[in-house]
């Protein structure tokens, strides 16, 4: 499977035009739900049929990977971190796990990057896996071009192999110590932005460790603008084998239309650059919530997205997107059961 994604085509027009209609005809006062209206339009577009049917299927997939970076510490915690959570993702300990179950998704882990050699892992968990750790992006590439060219086929099929498999709301989360600083870097590559309003306290830095954070991130976007123009060499430069993976996740669900609900900072990064890889992607998405990480505003902006949830989270995961998954299915319900005005006898607003 190439680099090079075929064009995307946006979410139908009339099913969303149905919706906008049958809002109308719903008993409540025009427009009082607000954003739920909103995204169940949204959904309604997606599914190209109004009303829209609750999904049966959301999947979270977590991509894990290290990187470089975290041996100069730009993070609270040391990168061993990466291989442990995969564990407890497999054993169902992690919060993405916990939050999964109660908004009736199921979680896959896929290991990228991980530091470690994989085993004792299930083959479905290591079959993508491209190298241990990606480059340290301040002064090297986090990966060379076959390996970021293996990282965006392995995001372009998971994300097959999922909606092949009956998947009908897809989530990208993430798993990586260290990979808010390679975020921030593609974010400010992307946006423009200067490395300050990028760096952000991550897993929870302190001051010493936010200044070599911001080291990194100025060291790292000197070598990143160099290739904004091109989001595969943008990737190789200072993404990581996650991060692609991730982006060409994205990007392939919008090609298979299939609606994403983004989390946060990390994700973020790898959408701006999935709406690079395939533009008009971003149709195909919503935004779970609003991490507490500054550049994922930036993120927010740039794809013109308004969050659903501020719940001051910053944890990965797919936590926020996973979150956001029963006001997605309110919203479906919303449009699917709600009686109209004629079918109650409620008497409709006068002309
Ligand atoms: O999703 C976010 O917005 C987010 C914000 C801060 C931290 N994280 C998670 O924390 C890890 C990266 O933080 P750090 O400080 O090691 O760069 C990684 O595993 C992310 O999933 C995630
Ligand atoms: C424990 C822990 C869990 C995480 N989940 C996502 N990022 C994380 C970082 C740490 C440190």
């Amino acid at each position: 499977m190439s680099t090079v994604f075929p064009s995307v085509d946006p979410p139908s027009d009339a099913a969303r035009r149905e919706a906008v209609a049958r809002h109308e005809t719903l008993t409540k006062p025009l427009g009082a739900l607000g954003k739920l209206e909103e995204l169940g339009v949204w959904v309604a577009s997606c599914q190209g049929v109004c009303p829209p049917k609750p999904f049966t299927r959301p999947r979270i997939v977590v991509f894990a990977g290290d990187h470089g970076i975290a041996k100069h510490g730009v993070s609270a915690y040391p990168s061993e971190v990466t291989a442990q959570m995969v564990a407890n993702f497999l054993t169902g300990g992690a919060a993405i796990n916990v939050l999964a179950a109660q908004a009736g998704a199921t979680v896959r882990v896929v290991d990228m990057a991980v530091d470690s050699d994989g085993e004792g892992l299930p083959e479905q968990v290591t079959a993508h896996k491209v190298r241990r750790s990606s480059g340290s992006v301040d002064r090297e590439d986090a990966l060379t071009q076959d390996e970021v060219e293996a990282a965006i086929t392995a995001g372009r099929a998971i994300a097959d192999e999922e909606i092949d498999g009956g998947a009908d709301l897809l989530v990208a989360g993430d798993m990586g110590i260290g990979n808010t600083t390679p975020s921030a870097i593609l974010i400010a590559a992307l946006t423009g932005a200067e490395p300050v309003a990028v760096v952000g306290r991550g897993t929870g830095i302190d001051d010493q460790g936010w200044m070599r954070k911001a080291t990194a991130i100025r060291d790292g976007l000197r070598r990143a603008r160099r290739v904004s123009a091109d989001p595969v060499a943008l990737l190789r430069t200072a993404g990581g084998a996650d991060i692609a993976a991730m982006a060409a996740f994205l990007a392939q669900a919008a090609v298979r239309r299939t609606p994403v609900i983004l989390d946060g900072v990390v994700a973020g990064a790898a959408a701006l650059v999935a709406e690079e890889l395939a533009w008009g992607s971003s149709l195909w998405w919503v935004a779970g919530h609003r991490s507490v990480e500054p550049a994922h505003t930036l993120v927010l902006d740039k794809l013109n997205l308004t969050p659903l949830l501020e719940m001051d989270m910053r944890l990965g995961e797919g936590s926020g997107a996973a979150a956001a998954i029963p006001l997605v299915t309110m919203a479906t319900r919303i449009l699917a059961e709600m009686a109209t005005f004629t079918d109650a006898g409620v008497t409709e607003r006068p002309e």
